[in-house]
This record gives structure tokens, sequence and C-alpha cells, in this order.
């Protein structure tokens, strides 16, 4: 298949690296500063987009790629607010679109594991519940897009939450969920749920040791999507 890559930074070097060891071909590696590349590509070239860029281009590479025909998977963060508009402009136009906040198989076993232990802390009394996310210090965007589908799956399984926000330090006793933000070389993405009481604290991680796994996971889904019509999550692909 061939596959443009929207955003040719940290992630798209190394989903283009894995993409050509399962057979598949580059048909254009976009950054800031060859857009006009995309001018020359017509949408037979491509059979679809993996668009992994910066918050402030990625509202504008999924209009390119809907207007186009083009499916594209994107894992760019920090453009949410955008999202029910480009879902409607898929449909709209009948086109592919998937977006998820973190394509690692192992964090969406975690996302699983979150809902859970949310509706088992939903039960018990006297915890106090925090979200702690680490990545390295280019990072643009806080939180991180997957400590908001953290906070997301915590409000959605626990009463005492009804939205989140972002602080410097944890802070007691609130139905806002507190998140806090760390930029420390070069973590590629670590996220802690913490449920702290007087008595004891119970805690979950997932630490990713590269970016192997987000890679990965962006090219499986571009192989899943490349036939299919309409708006797609991470539930939609995984069997779990
Ligand atoms: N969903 C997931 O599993 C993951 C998501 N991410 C997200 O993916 C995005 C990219 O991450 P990295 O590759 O680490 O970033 P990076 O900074 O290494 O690369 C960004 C790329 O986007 C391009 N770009 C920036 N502004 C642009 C513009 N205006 N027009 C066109 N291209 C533009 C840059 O030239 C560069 O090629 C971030 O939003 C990050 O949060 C990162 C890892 C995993
Ligand atoms: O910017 C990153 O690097 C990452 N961004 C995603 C996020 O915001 O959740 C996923 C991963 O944690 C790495």
């Amino acid at each position: 298949m061939n596959i443009l890559l929207l955003g040719y930074g940290k992630m798209g070097q190394l989903i283009g690296e894995i993409a050509e060891s399962r057979g598949h071909q580059i048909a254009g590696k976009i950054t800031i500063d060859n857009r006009d590349e995309l001018d020359l590509l017509s949408s037979d070239q491509v059979d679809v987009a993996i668009e992994f860029s910066q918050p402030e281009a990625a509202v504008e590479n999924f209009e390119w790629c809907l207007e186009k025909g083009i499916p594209v998977v994107s894992g760019t963060t920090g453009w949410l607010s955008e999202k029910p508009r480009i879902e409607q402009l898929t449909r709209e136009k009948n086109g592919s679109f998937f977006y998820a906040s973190n394509f690692s198989i192992g964090v969406n076993v975690f996302f699983k594991v979150n809902q859970f232990l949310a509706k088992l802390m939903n039960e018990t009394s006297g915890y106090q519940a925090t979200i702690e996310e680490i990545h390295h210090t280019a990072k643009k965007d806080a939180p991180s897009g997957t400590a908001i589908t953290l906070a997301e799956g915590i409000i959605q399984n626990h009463q005492a939450y009804e939205k989140w926000h972002l602080t410097e330090e944890s802070s007691e006793n609130e139905q806002s969920l507190a998140i806090t933000s760390k930029r420390i070389d070069p973590a590629p993405g670590t996220h802690i749920i913490r449920y702290h009481s007087e008595i004891d604290d119970i805690e979950i991680t997932h630490t990713a040791h590269s970016r192997q796994g987000f890679a990965l996971g962006a090219v499986l889904v571009a192989e899943w999507l490349k036939d299919r019509k309409g708006v797609y999550s991470m539930d939609d692909f995984l069997s779990f």
C-alpha cells in the first residue's frame, strides 16, 4: 500500500521504517518545510495517510485528505476542540478518519484497566484520584492526549468526578480530577493513575520504553482502515 506521511519528525520517521519493513511504499514525507509537495500529489498515488504532525497543523492536514478522498490515521494530540467538526466533515465527504490519543496496544490495555479500577473505586470511599503524565521536553501540548483519555475513563466510571483540570500540584477533595504534566528528557511517555487515602495509595503505571509501540500501532491501523469508510477509534480496531 502507498502511505503518505503527514509529519516526518520523530514519529513519522519511525512509522516510515516500520511501514517499509512490512512491504509498504512511502508516497510522500511532508514536513513544515515542504508542504507545497502536497500540490503535486494526486489521490490515486496514496492509499492512506498517516498524520503525526503538531496541533496547529493537524486540522489543515485532515481537511486536505478528506477533500482528496484519502483515508487518514492521526495520532497528533492537542487539536481536540475541532474533533466534532472533522468527524462531521468525514461523514459529509463519505471519507475515512481514525484518531487515537495513543496507538500502543499496551496503553490500550491500560485504558481498560483504568476503567475497571475506576468502577471498583466508585464503590470505595476515602480515596482521591489524580493523574500524572511525564514526557520529553519537545512535547508542545499538556496534558497529553493519553492523560485526557485516562481522565475521561475515570469520569465515565466514577461518580465523584465530573471534569478534569491541569494543575501543578495534586489537590484533595475535588470533583475535578487533577492532572499534572512533567517534561523530562528523554521520556517517550509515562502515565500514572493514583488513588490516595490516609491509609494507603493504589497506583497503576504505564511506561513506554520507546516510540516503537505507538508507531507499529499506527501502521497496523492504517492497514485496517484502507478499505473502510467512516469515523473510527481504537475501540473499533481492537478485539478487547
Ligand atoms: N497517538 C499516539 O500514539 C502518539 C501521538 N504523538 C503525537 O504525534 C505528534 C507528533 O509527534 P512527534 O513526531 O514526536 O513530533 P515532531 O516534532 O518530532 O514531528 C512533527 C512533524 O510535524 C511537522 N510539522 C509541524 N508543523 C507543521 C505544519 N504546520 N505543517 C506541516 N507539518 C508540520 C514537522 O515538520 C515534523 O515533521 C504530536 O502531537 C504527539 O503528541 C506522539 C507519539 C504517539
Ligand atoms: O508527544 C508525545 O511524544 C506523545 N504524545 C501522545 C499523547 O499526547 O498522549 C502519546 C504518547 O504519550 C507520546
